[in-house]
């Protein structure tokens, strides 16, 4: 099996802040793995890190066989990684469709393609030429995991996803996720909702204090176990 992406003992740091202690976390082809903890204890700064806008020092980053020395914001594309940012980022004055084809522009050819993505999100061809941030935030959403899919990601980096949706939205979301992974595609799903992770990770590993501190197996009696990582 090959590794995807792997951290390995990374300490990351805004400006003196020293948030990621000796991290070590990794993916490999195919896998769904979620990063679960309580707020505040980095999972954003892994994201961070491997984009360069958290400052690496110290620790190791690969993407495939690329040593990933000093990150920056389009690296991780280039190998097939790539990030649906928490927030979604859709850009204003563009459309639906403009903002999907802004995910071609690392030029990986493979499954995904603009009338596939509408295939999977039938409302976003609806909306094609409507601008980006007037969708619902649930579509908003769509668009964003869409854009992803166009750079035919080898791995999609998934940052809340499901942060303030509606139930029926996190359940399609969740049915979306795991249709994505049945193409080949791995997901690092970092989530709160931990019935979304149970659902669509095969494995955990838990965060705190800027370090991964358990990873186990998911399985049906493993919601509890969950629960316990993120409980403030
Ligand atoms: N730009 C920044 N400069 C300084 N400190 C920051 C910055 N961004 C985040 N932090 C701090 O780094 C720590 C980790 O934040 P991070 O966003 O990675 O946590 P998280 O686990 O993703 O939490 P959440 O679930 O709230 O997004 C927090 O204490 C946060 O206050």
């Amino acid at each position: 099996m090959k590794t995807l992406l792997a951290l390995d003992k990374v300490n990351a740091f805004y400006g003196a802040a020293h948030i990621l202690h000796g991290l070590s976390l990794h993916v490999n082809e195919g896998e769904r793995v979620a990063l679960i903890g309580r707020n505040g204890v980095g999972k954003t700064t892994v994201v961070n890190t491997i984009l360069g806008l958290a400052s690496l020092r110290g620790g190791d980053i690969r993407l495939r066989d690329y040593a990933l020395t000093k990150p920056r914001t389009y690296i991780a594309a280039q190998h097939g990684i790539v990030v649906v940012p928490q927030g979604r980022r859709i850009v204003a004055n563009l459309t639906v469709e403009e903002n999907l084809q802004l995910g071609a522009a690392t030029g990986r050819k493979g499954h995904w393609t603009v009338p596939r993505i509408y295939e999977l999100f039938p409302i976003l061809q609806e909306r094609a030429h409507t601008p980006g941030t007037a969708l619902s935030g649930g579509q908003q959403q769509m668009l964003a995991v869409g854009r992803a899919l166009m750079a035919n990601p080898a791995l999609i980096l998934l940052d809340e996803p499901t942060e303030g949706l509606a139930p029926v939205i996190v359940d399609q979301l969740g049915r979306i996720f795991n249709q994505v992974a049945a193409q080949g595609t791995a997901l690092l799903l970092i989530e709160q909702n931990m019935t979304l992770v149970a659902r669509v990770a095969e494995r955990f590993c838990a965060m705190a204090k800027g370090a991964v501190v358990a990873e186990g197996r998911v399985h049906e009696g493993s919601l509890d176990e969950l629960h316990r990582h993120v409980m403030v």
